[in-house]
C-alpha cells in the first residue's frame, strides 16, 4: 500500500480492531459468572439508537443468556437492534439484519430462539425509504401496543453511543431502575434482577451520597486503625486517672501467686518487659458464638466462600492477567517485595475472589492459608476452608476486656493495636515477689475466662526479646527469654524481615548484600554494615541482630496524623461527583480531628490514579487496580480544625492536580502537625508573612507534588508531607518558609532547632511558636554554631546549654572560610574592634554580634549606616538578619523605646523602597519587620505605631 494512502489513521484503525476484539472477548470473559442459560447462544447484537428494552438491559440480557453484545457493529454481528434509524443510515446498512428489541424479549419469555423475520425493522429492503415493521406476522405474544415504539424513541434520534467506558456498576443501576420503572417488561425486569442480586449491592461507588458511611462500616482497615488508636488513647486516660494509685488487684494475685512460686530473688533487677498477643483474634471473637468449629480451618473475610468465592464476577473491563503482571513486575522490581509478588502470582486466577483474609485460624495455617491471603488461594490450599464474616462489636468488646485486664495490675502499658501492648512487668514482680511466667500465665486464663479468647505472651528483658518470645509462644503459649538465655542464637534463625524497622526495600539492600538473617549479620562488622545501609540503621540492625534493643516503651501516645482514605468504590464521571465526594471526605477527616480536640496544620491530599498502563477496571470489583500515587500538601498559616478551610484546601489541591475524575480510583486526606486545640497560639504575623511571601514568590507553588510511581495497594508506611524547596528558589529563602526533608522531625526543643543549622534549615514554624526568650536563646546557639562552623570546629561540648550566655568569645582563626549562605549577611559596623575584627573575617552578623554582647548596634547612633549597608549590599533579605532585627525591635518594644523604634522602621521604609532590585522581597522583609513589632507593641503596649511610611506595591500590596 502506497504511505500516501496511510494519513495516520491506519494505525488508528489496528488500534481500533484491536480494542472491539478486546471488548468482545472482556464481554465474554464478564459473561461467565452471570450466566444462567445459553438460550442466545451464537447470537449477536449490536444496538444502534434508543431501544426498548435500552442497549444496557440487552446487554444484560445477553450476558445472563449466553449471547454476545457487540459495542460497534462487526461484519459478524449477527442483529442490529433499533427501533428507527434515519433514512440515510440504513441506505448504507444491510437492513436484513436490523430488528426490534422486542425480539430479545419474546425469545426470553418463550424461553427459545424465535425466528427473527417478524421482527425485522425493513421488509422492503429495495426502497429508498425503508418502512418500519410494526410486529408483522403476529406470531409472538406480544401486542401491538406493547410493540409500538414509544414517543420519546421516535422524537429524535440520538445515536446511541455506548459508553465502553460504562462500568458494570451503571449498568447494573440503570437495571435496577428498570426493574423499578417498566413493570411491563417483566422478562427484562427478571434479568435485571438476577444480575444485581448476583452482583448484590457492591454496585455502589463513591458516587452514591451514602456511600462513605457504608463503606466505613464494613472497612476492617479503619476498624482496626481506629481501635488501635482508641487504644492507645485509653491507657493515656487510664495513667492519668489513676494518678499512681496502687493496684488492689495485686493483693489478690500475692495469695494465690506466693506459696510456691515466689521469684528468683537473683533476677530482682531485671527488666521483664511482657508481649501479648490474641491468636488468630478475629478467628477467636467469631468462634465464641460457634464453639462447634473450633479446630476447623476458618478464616475471616467478606468474602462469603464455597463457589462465591471460587466464581466471582469479573467486570468487562477487567483484565486479571493484564492486572497481575503488572502488579507482580511492580512488587517485584520496584518494591522488591517478594512476597507480595507471590501473592498476586498464585491469587488472581481468573474468577478466584480477590477478598483478603484478615484472619485465619491456626487449623487454615496448618494448610499454608496466611492472614492476608486472598480468599481464592486460600480454597485451592484448603478447600474445606470455613469463612466467617467479621464482627466488629464483637473485637472491640474482647479488647476492652484484654485492656482491662492488664490495667488491674499496672498501667506501664503500651498499647499496639486491638490485639497485641507491651507491658514492663518489672515493678509487679519486684512488688508481688513472684515468678513473671507464673503471673503471666494467671493473667492469660484471666483474659481467656473474660473473653473466651485465647491469647499469647512472651516475655524479655527489652521489647524485641519480648516479642520474638511470643512468636515462640504462638498458639495459646507463653515463653520467656530471661536473664542466662542464649540470645545470641536464638536471633540467629530469625529472618531479618522480622525485626523491626526492616521493609521489603531493607531486605532487598540487605540481601544484595548476602545478609539474609541474624547470623549474617551477627558476623558482620559495624563497619561493613554502615557501608550498605548508612550509620543509623546499621547500629539498630548490629544490635537488634544481637537481641539488643534500646527502644523504651511508650506509654503517652499522642496521635500525630489523622486520616480519612477511601480506595474502594471510587468511580467518577465528572468533576462535580469527585467535588462532592471531597466535600464528604473533608467532613469525615475534620469530624475525626475535632473528636480528639485537635487541631491540624498541614492538610495532605493522597490521590491514587489508575495506572497508565492498567486496564480501565480493576480485577477486584470496584477495587483500585494498579495505581500510581501523588501526593500533594499545604501547610497553613495556623492550625485549624475548621470544616470550611480543610474542605477548601483539599479542593483546591486536588484542582491542581488536574487528575481526570474518572481516572481516579482512591482518595485520601491526611492532617498532620497537630496540636491541640485548645492551646493554639496567638496569631504569628512573622510566620504568616513569611507564607505568604513565599506562596508569592513568581507565582511558586506553596504545595509540592510529590510523584511517585508506586502501586499503592498494600501500602504499608505513611507518607511522608514534604515541604520542599523548589529548585530554582532563591537560597535565601532556605532558612525560613521552606524546610528540606532533613528536618522533617524537627523536634520543638530550641537545642535541636539549633542542632540543625547544619542542614541549612531552621523550622520557622516551629521558631515561631516559641516564648520570646527562647527564641533569643536559638538565635544565640545559632550564632554560637555558625561561628564554630565557620572556624572548622564541630566540636559539640563548646556549645551553650539552653539558657547559658557564652561569657567569652571563641577566637576564630584568620583566615576563614566563607559562610554558607543561611548565615546572615549583615554587614560590621566601621567601627568594630577586637575579637570584632575577627568576626568581619567570617562575615558573621550584626545580630550575632548584638546577640553576643559586644555591641547593640540597633541601639547605638549607627544604626542607620548600618541599616544602608544591608539593604544596600544585599541582594534579598536574608531571613537571619530579620530575625535578628525583630527580635532587638522586641527589646526596644519592650524596653518601651518607642522614638527610637519608629525611627529604625522609617529609615528601614526609605531605603527599601529606594531599591531597585528584587524589591518585593525586600517588601515582605519590611512588611514582616512591621507586623513583628507592631505585634509586640499592641501586645505589651495595647496600641500600635503609627508609622510615618508605609510600602504599597502594586505587586505584592496584597499581600
Ligand atoms: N492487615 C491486617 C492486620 C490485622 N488484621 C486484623 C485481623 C487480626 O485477627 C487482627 C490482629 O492481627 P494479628 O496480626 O495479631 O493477627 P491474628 O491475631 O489474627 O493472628 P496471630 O495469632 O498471629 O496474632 O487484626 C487485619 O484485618 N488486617
Ligand atoms: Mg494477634
Amino acid at each position: 500500500m502506497a504511505d500516501e494512502d496511510d494519513n495516520g489513521f491506519g494505525e488508528w484503525g489496528g488500534y481500533f480492531e484491536a480494542k472491539k476484539s478486546k471488548l468482545e472477548e472482556q464481554f465474554a470473559a464478564a459473561s461467565d459468572p452471570f450466566r444462567k442459560s445459553n438460550l442466545f447462544q451464537g447470537i449477536s447484537i449490536f444496538v444502534n439508537g434508543l431501544t426498548n428494552p435500552s442497549a444496557n438491559e440487552l446487554k444484560q440480557i445477553m450476558m445472563v443468556h449466553g449471547g454476545i453484545y457487540h459495542h460497534y457493529e462487526r461484519p459478524h454481528t449477527k442483529f442490529i437492534i433499533a427501533s428507527n434509524l434515519p433514512d440515510v443510515k440504513v441506505r448504507n446498512m444491510n437492513t436484513s439484519k436490523i430488528i426490534s428489541a422486542q425480539y430479545i424479549v419474546d425469545c426470553l419469555e418463550n424461553k427459545r430462539v424465535l425466528d427473527y423475520k417478524p421482527y425485522l425493522l425493513y421488509t422492503n429492503q429495495k426502497t429508498t425509504q425503508p418502512r418500519l415493521h410494526f410486529g408483522k406476522g403476529k406470531n409472538t405474544s406480544r401486542t401491538n401496543e406493547s410493540m409500538a415504539v414509544p414517543k420519546s424513541e421516535t422524537a429524535a434520534e440520538p445515536p446511541l453511543v455506548e459508553p465502553v467506558e460504562a462500568d458494570l456498576s451503571n449498568i447494573l443501576n440503570n437495571l435496577q431502575q428498570v426493574v423499578a420503572t417498566s413493570p411491563k417488561n417483566e422478562t427484562a425486569a427478571k434479568a435485571a434482577v438476577e444480575v444485581s442480586v448476583i452482583s448484590n449491592n457492591s454496585a455502589r461507588t463513591a458516587v452514591d451520597p451514602a456511600f462513605l458511611s457504608e463503606f466505613y462500616k464494613n472497612s476492617r482497615l479503619h476498624h482496626i486503625a481506629t481501635l488501635g488508636a482508641g487504644f492507645k488513647q485509653y491507657v493515656c486516660e487510664l495513667r492519668q486517672a489513676n494518678g499512681g494509685k496502687p493496684f488492689p488487684k495485686r493483693d489478690e494475685l500475692r495469695s494465690v501467686l506466693s506459696c510456691d512460686q515466689v521469684m528468683n530473688m537473683s533476677a530482682a533487677s531485671v527488666l521483664y518487659i511482657m508481649h501479648i498477643d490474641m491468636d488468630c483474634f478475629f478467628v477467636s471473637v467469631g468462634l465464641r458464638s460457634h464453639p462447634e468449629w473450633r479446630g476447623l480451618p476458618i478464616a475471616v473475610t467478606h468474602s462469603k466462600g464455597g463457589n462465591a468465592a471460587t466464581d466471582v464476577p469479573v467486570h468487562p473491563q477487567a483484565d486479571r492477567q493484564a492486572e497481575l503482571k503488572l502488579f507482580a513486575e511492580r512488587f517485584e522490581h520496584q518494591l522488591h517485595d517478594n512476597i507480595r509478588a507471590d501473592k498476586v502470582r498464585s491469587g488472581f486466577d481468573k474468577k478466584m475472589s480477590l477478598s483478603e483474609i484478615a484472619s485465619c485460624s491456626y487449623e487454615a495455617r496448618a494448610k499454608g492459608i496466611r492472614n492476608g491471603m486472598f480468599v481464592g488461594q486460600a480454597l485451592k490450599l484448603c478447600p474445606e476452608l470455613k469463612t466467617i464474616p467479621y464482627d466488629f462489636e464483637g473485637y472491640k468488646e474482647v479488647a476492652f476486656a484484654l485492656y482491662d485486664t492488664v490495667a488491674q495490675y499496672t498501667l506501664n502499658i503500651e498499647a499496639v493495636s486491638c490485639d497485641e501492648m507491651f507491658v514492663d512487668l518489672t515493678d509487679l514482680v519486684e512488688d508481688l515477689q513472684v515468678d513473671v511466667m507464673s503471673f503471666v500465665a494467671h493473667l492469660r486464663e484471666e483474659v481467656r475466662n473474660k473473653t473466651g479468647c485465647p491469647c499469647s505472651a512472651g516475655v524479655g528483658t527489652n521489647k524485641l526479646l519480648a516479642r520474638m518470645a511470643t512468636k515462640r509462644a504462638k498458639p495459646d503459649g507463653q515463653y520467656l527469654l530471661g536473664p542466662g538465655t542464649d540470645v545470641l542464637g536464638y536471633m540467629a534463625p530469625t529472618a531479618l524481615e522480622t525485626l523491626p524497622g526492616v521493609g521489603s526495600s531493607l531486605r532487598h539492600k540487605l540481601e544484595q548484600a548476602g545478609l539474609r538473617n541474624c547470623a549474617d549479620v551477627q558476623r558482620t562488622s559495624l563497619q561493613t554494615l554502615e557501608s550498605v545501609v548508612g550509620k543509623k540503621l546499621a547500629l539498630t540492625l548490629y544490635e537488634n541482630c544481637r537481641g539488643i534493643d534500646t527502644r523504651p516503651l511508650v506509654y503517652e501516645q499522642k496521635r500525630k496524623t489523622v486520616s480519612a482514605e477511601v480506595n474502594y468504590g471510587i468511580r467518577f464521571t465528572n468533576n462535580s461527583e469527585c467535588e462532592t465526594f471531597l466535600r464528604q471526605l473533608s467532613a469525615e477527616v475534620t469530624t475525626r480531628l475535632t473528636d480528639i480536640k485537635r487541631k491540624a496544620k498541614s492538610i495532605g491530599l493522597k490521590v491514587m490514579v489508575r495506572a497508565a498502563e492498567a486496564p480501565i477496571e480493576a480485577s477486584k470489583f470496584m477495587g483500585h487496580g494498579v495505581c500510581d500515587t501523588i501526593n500533594k500538601s499545604f501547610i497553613l498559616a495556623h492550625a485549624t480544625d475548621d470544616v470550611n478551610v480543610i474542605t477548601s484546601h483539599v479542593l483546591r489541591l486536588m484542582k491542581e492536580s488536574g487528575l481526570p475524575p474518572h481516572e481516579l480510583r482512591g482518595i485520601g486526606i491526611h492532617l498532620s502537625k497537630l496540636s491541640e486545640a485548645t492551646e493554639v497560639k496567638k496569631d504569628n504575623v512573622l510566620l504568616q508573612m513569611f507564607e505568604k511571601m513565599s506562596e508569592k514568590r513568581k507565582g511558586e507553588p506553596t504545595v509540592e507534588v510529590h510523584e511517585e510511581p508506586e502501586p499503592t495497594v498494600f501500602k504499608e508506611k505513611e507518607n511522608d508531607l514534604e515541604f520542599k524547596k523548589p529548585q530554582d528558589l532563591p537560597s535565601v529563602w532556605d532558612t525560613v518558609g521552606w524546610k528540606n526533608s532533613a528536618n522533617k522531625s524537627l523536634d520543638k526543643s530550641p537545642v535541636n532547632v539549633s542542632d540543625r543549622l547544619g542542614n541549612t534549615t531552621i523550622d520557622m514554624e516551629v521558631f515561631a511558636q516559641l516564648p520570646e526568650y527562647i527564641r533569643r536563646e536559638v538565635l544565640e546557639n545559632m550564632d554560637e554554631h555558625l561561628i564554630a562552623r565557620s572556624s572548622g570546629h564541630s566540636d559539640r561540648t563548646r556549645k551553650n546549654p539552653i539558657g547559658g550566655r557564652r561569657s567569652s568569645m571563641p577566637c576564630p582563626p584568620s583566615s576563614l572560610p566563607r559562610m554558607e549562605n543561611n548565615c546572615s549577611t549583615f554587614p560590621v559596623p566601621k567601627d568594630a574592634d577586637g575579637p570584632l575584627e575577627l568576626l568581619r573575617a567570617v562575615k558573621p552578623t550584626t545580630a550575632a554580634l548584638m546577640l553576643n554582647g559586644l555591641q547593640n548596634h540597633l541601639l547605638g547612633s549607627n544604626y542607620k549606616s548600618m541599616l544602608a549597608d544591608w539593604v544596600s549590599n544585599e541582594q534579598y533579605p536574608n531571613p537571619t538578619d530579620i530575625l535578628m532585627i525583630n527580635s532587638k525591635l522586641s527589646e526596644l518594644a519592650q524596653s518601651k523605646q518607642m522614638g527610637r523604634i519608629y525611627d529604625i522602621m522609617k529609615h528601614l521604609c526609605r531605603l527599601i523602597k529606594k531599591k531597585r532590585d528584587n524589591v518585593c522581597e525586600w517588601h515582605m522583609a519590611y512588611k514582616v519587620i512591621e507586623e513583628s513589632v507592631q505585634h509586640q507593641l499592641m501586645a505589651i503596649e495595647s496600641y500600635m505605631l503609627k508609622l510615618p511610611d508605609t510600602i504599597s506595591c502594586v505587586i505584592c500590596h496584597k499581600m
